[in-house]
């Protein structure tokens, strides 16, 4: 898989990712979510992937599992390198989605990767007791969900870096740690909880990193991401 940090394309409308894609030259791997995918549909997906960029599609899919598993079929056919679900909607979810997944890839096609989210690098420890009523850690959270996805048979999880280094010693290190929630030294968290520079995340076990505003929202959005490929590659 790309190991290059993946941008969050969280546009409004295919306008402005045309405008952001145009001042890049290199072939990026981005990140297209719920905001650009509920304005656009498939069309942007197919759209961004004709400029030969890899799209990792971030609709994380939470619903009984013959759902999941129909719309995951569905997704199969965009042609995207990675999906997710919430690992919340439990192991025969997951399975589902598997399944979906494999039925729907046309043949002779790459399969997506499959990846659950665990806890949202938004919550804290506090408001997952709270909210979740969950009377765990947030890091043993994590984890076991980590762990069910593995069980399931994903390729790996979404979670914060704080969790990354725990998920490879328990999980392995061919399952995927992909973590958002990443800033620059000092920069502003915005809705973030679970926050760590690029460098952080490479030393402390992401597999890859999912950037959005720290890059996006720059003045410089490609010098941004040279900042942020310096850090992440250093190491
Ligand atoms: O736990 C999660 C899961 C997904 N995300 C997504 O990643 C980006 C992060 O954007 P920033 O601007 O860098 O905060 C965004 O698209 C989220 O939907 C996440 O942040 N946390």
């Amino acid at each position: 898989m790309n190991t290059k940090p993946i941008i969050a394309l969280d546009f409004p409308g295919e306008k402005e990712v045309m405008g952001f894609l145009g001042q890049f030259e290199e072939k990026l791997f981005v990140k297209i979510g719920m905001e650009l995918y509920m304005q656009e549909g498939p069309t942007i997906v197919r759209k961004v992937k004709e400029q030969g960029h890899d799209i990792f599609l971030d609709l994380k899919l939470h619903d009984i599992p013959n759902t999941v598993k129909s719309a995951m079929k569905g997704l199969a056919g965009q042609g995207v390198d990675l999906v997710n679900v919430h690992a919340a909607g439990g192991r025969m979810m997951m399975e589902g989605a598997l399944e979906g997944l494999e039925a729907g890839t046309p043949a002779g096609a790459k399969r997506a990767a499959l990846i659950a989210v665990t806890q949202l690098t938004s919550t804290t420890e506090q408001r997952m007791h709270d909210e979740q009523k969950i009377a765990l850690s947030l890091k043993e959270s994590v984890l076991h969900y980590a762990q069910l996805t593995k069980q399931a048979g994903l390729h790996g999880v979404v979670c914060s870096v704080l969790e990354a280094q725990a998920i490879r010693e328990a999980c392995g290190d061919d399952f995927l740690r992909v973590t958002p929630g990443i800033r620059m030294l000092g920069g502003e968290a915005h809705d973030q909880q679970r926050i760590a520079t690029p460098d952080g995340a490479k030393k402390d076990g992401s597999s890859l990193i999912v950037v959005g505003r720290a890059i996006t929202g720059a003045v410089n959005p490609v010098k941004a991401y040279q900042e942020v490929c310096n850090l992440w590659e250093a190491n």
